[in-house]
This record gives structure tokens, C-alpha cells and sequence, in this order.
């Protein structure tokens, strides 16, 4: 038996981006070149194993079997119609309810991976589809808005019409995203359990002017009109309470120039827009300060990442 083996790195993204609660991510990088993702290498093997490793393992489910890596692995062997027998090793790098999309890492991570390993047997739709099946597994619901972009890339707006899950959107090159991780854990589950079941009507009316707005500013390239249509009135009114000086931190961080902040999925990470490295790195350095409230948190200055999900 050839031995064959390969890795993925499927990176961090932030779910919404305020205005697109559900149907709106992106792909992040750190400019420093951290690698901000999960790693999963799948390799022959005579009978399935799952071995996990990495910064965040202890926080993973202790049965091997509620691993989402393992239900992944699953899912894909049914698609195939056999059993797989290969060993899968998942690094874990990601904090678990973050709001950096976490299980998305893992999962895109793991079709991808295993998809490469056997040859490409599904293409994108096919992938896309199971990677957000396993996501609403966790989650309670499907939605692809971290799933997408970690395994395509980009900013994606889902459409989930007419056989296409996602289409990518323009963004601004210029902009720096600094990510602020508190150290502190958000269920994605218990976040959208808080949330209304029902809007008034003006405020769905509002909702459809910030998405259809910034959308617009993407493709007409207007990016101060962009960042002012970065509000969220669907989840953050309801979900700030769960996250660390929320208003204050968005105060000051607008005192230092920053052009838009928000909530990056269901929290606690907190996003902010700047335009220029130098504002970028004074509002890391005040998020690092008012919003971190342990060793765990972190803070990185990104870019989107363009490229997804990539073997390694
Ligand atoms: N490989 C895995 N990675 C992350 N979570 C996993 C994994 N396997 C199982 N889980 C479980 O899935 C749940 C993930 O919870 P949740 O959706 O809140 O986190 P998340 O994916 O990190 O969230 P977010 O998208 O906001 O970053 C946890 O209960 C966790 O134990
Ligand atoms: N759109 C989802 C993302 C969760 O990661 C939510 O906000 O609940």
C-alpha cells in the first residue's frame, strides 16, 4: 500500500459583517502571517483513526465521536457509498465559540481535505451543501455564511437560489480588519436562541437598506458609503450583553478613527474598519487593552484572505 498523505488549512472568517446577518462572510488572514485556522491531514491507513492536536484540543468534545472532524469523515464515506479507512489528524487551532467560525474551520478543513485525498469525487456545489449540513448540525440551523468563505475565499453573499449556494463580492482592498478575540466563550446555539423570532416592520425596512446599500458600495467602489452602511440592527442590540464593554470599546475605537466596528459572527470577537496600518495598529493596541479579558484572547490586524481553504 502507497502511503499518501496531505494537509488543509482552512482559514478563520467572520460571519454577518454587521449588515448580512446569515448571508454575508469573509475569509481573514493576519498580515503578520500567523496561520489563523484549523489544519487537517488525512493519510493512508488500514482503519479509520481521528487524532487531534493544537493550541484549542482540550476544549473539543472528549468522545473522539462528537468531534465534528469525525461526523465529517461520516458524512463523506456515505457520500462515497463505503467506508474509508484513513487516519485524519485535526490541529486545532481555532477557539471554540469565538465567533471567528471555528467549526466552519473544521469542517471545510475536512471535505476539503478528504475530497483532495480521494481524487475530487464532488465538486462545489456537492461540497458546499455537506459543509453546511455538518456547520447546522452544531449551530441548530444551516447557514453557510462561515462555511462559504472559509472554503471559497473572499467576501461571499449567499444566495441559495437556482443551484448556487454563494457568490463572491467585491471588497476593498484597503482595508485593514482588526480582530479582537476576548478570551471568552459565545455558544453560536445560545446566541441565536436570544434573538427576536419576529422584527417590526421598520426594522426589516432598515436591515434591507444597510445590506442593499453596502452591497452597492462594494460593486460601485464607494467605501466611505460602504462603512456607514456597516450596522447591524438584527442581532447586535440583542447580542452585545454577552460581549465584554461592548459599547465603550466601539466609542473608542470610532475616537481613534476607525470607519466601522461590529460583532464577527455570533461573538465575542469584535471587528473594526481601518483604513490606514497606523490607525489600524492604535486600535489593536486599545482593543488589546479595554476588550482581551484573559491570557486566551487575542487581537490580529487582517485582510481578507482571498484564497480559502488551500492543501498545504
Ligand atoms: N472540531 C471542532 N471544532 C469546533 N467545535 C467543535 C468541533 N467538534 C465539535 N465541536 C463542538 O461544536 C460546538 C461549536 O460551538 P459553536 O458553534 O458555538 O462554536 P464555533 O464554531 O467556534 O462558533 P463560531 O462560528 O462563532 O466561531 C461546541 O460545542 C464544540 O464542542
Ligand atoms: N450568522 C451566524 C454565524 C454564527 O457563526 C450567527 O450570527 O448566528
Amino acid at each position: 500500500m502507497n502511503h499518501k498523505s496531505l494537509t488543509v488549512y482552512a482559514p478563520a472568517s467572520m460571519a454577518n459583517i454587521s449588515v448580512g446577518f446569515d448571508i454575508l462572510g469573509a475569509a481573514i488572514s493576519p498580515i503578520s502571517g500567523v496561520m489563523l485556522g484549523d489544519c487537517i491531514t488525512v493519510e493512508t491507513a488500514k482503519e479509520f483513526s481521528l487524532t487531534s492536536k493544537g493550541q484549542f484540543v482540550k476544549k473539543l468534545p472528549r468522545d473522539p465521536k462528537y468531534n465534528i472532524v469525525f461526523q465529517c469523515w461520516q458524512r463523506f464515506c456515505q457520500a462515497m457509498g463505503r467506508t474509508l479507512p484513513v487516519s485524519m489528524t485535526l490541529e486545532k487551532n481555532m477557539p471554540i465559540g469565538s465567533g471567528l467560525g471555528s467549526s466552519a474551520c473544521s469542517v471545510v478543513g475536512s471535505f476539503v481535505a478528504l475530497n483532495a485525498f480521494f481524487d475530487k469525487p464532488f465538486n462545489q456545489f456537492e461540497l458546499l451543501s455537506m459543509m453546511g449540513e455538518l456547520e447546522g448540525r452544531i449551530s441548530g440551523s444551516v447557514h453557510y455564511d462561515n462555511v462559504a468563505p472559509c472554503y471559497l475565499g473572499g467576501m461571499q453573499l449567499i444566495l441559495d437560489e437556482m443551484g448556487i449556494i454563494s457568490e463572491s463580492i467585491p471588497h476593498f482592498e484597503d482595508w485593514y480588519w482588526v480582530m479582537a478575540y476576548p478570551g471568552i466563550k459565545v455558544s453560536t446555539a445560545e446566541a441565536r436562541a436570544i434573538l427576536p423570532a419576529l422584527y417590526q416592520k421598520a426594522d426589516c425596512v432598515a436591515h434591507g437598506r444597510y445590506v442593499g446599500g453596502f452591497i452597492h458600495a462594494c460593486y460601485t467602489n464607494q467605501s466611505e458609503l460602504a462603512a456607514s452602511m456597516l450596522c447591524d440592527n438584527i442581532a447586535e442590540p440583542y447580542r452585545k450583553q454577552l460581549l465584554p464593554n461592548f459599547d465603550e470599546t466601539q466609542k473608542r475605537v470610532k475616537q481613534l478613527g476607525a470607519l466601522a466596528s461590529g460583532i464577527s459572527g455570533s461573538g465575542p470577537t469584535m471587528f473594526v474598519v481601518a483604513d490606514k496600518l497606523e490607525t489600524a495598529r492604535q486600535i489593536e493596541s486599545l482593543l488589546q487593552h479595554c476588550y482581551l479579558q484573559n491570557d486566551e484572547g487575542f487581537t490580529h490586524i487582517c485582510k481578507i484572505d482571498t484564497q480559502g481553504a488551500k492543501v498545504i
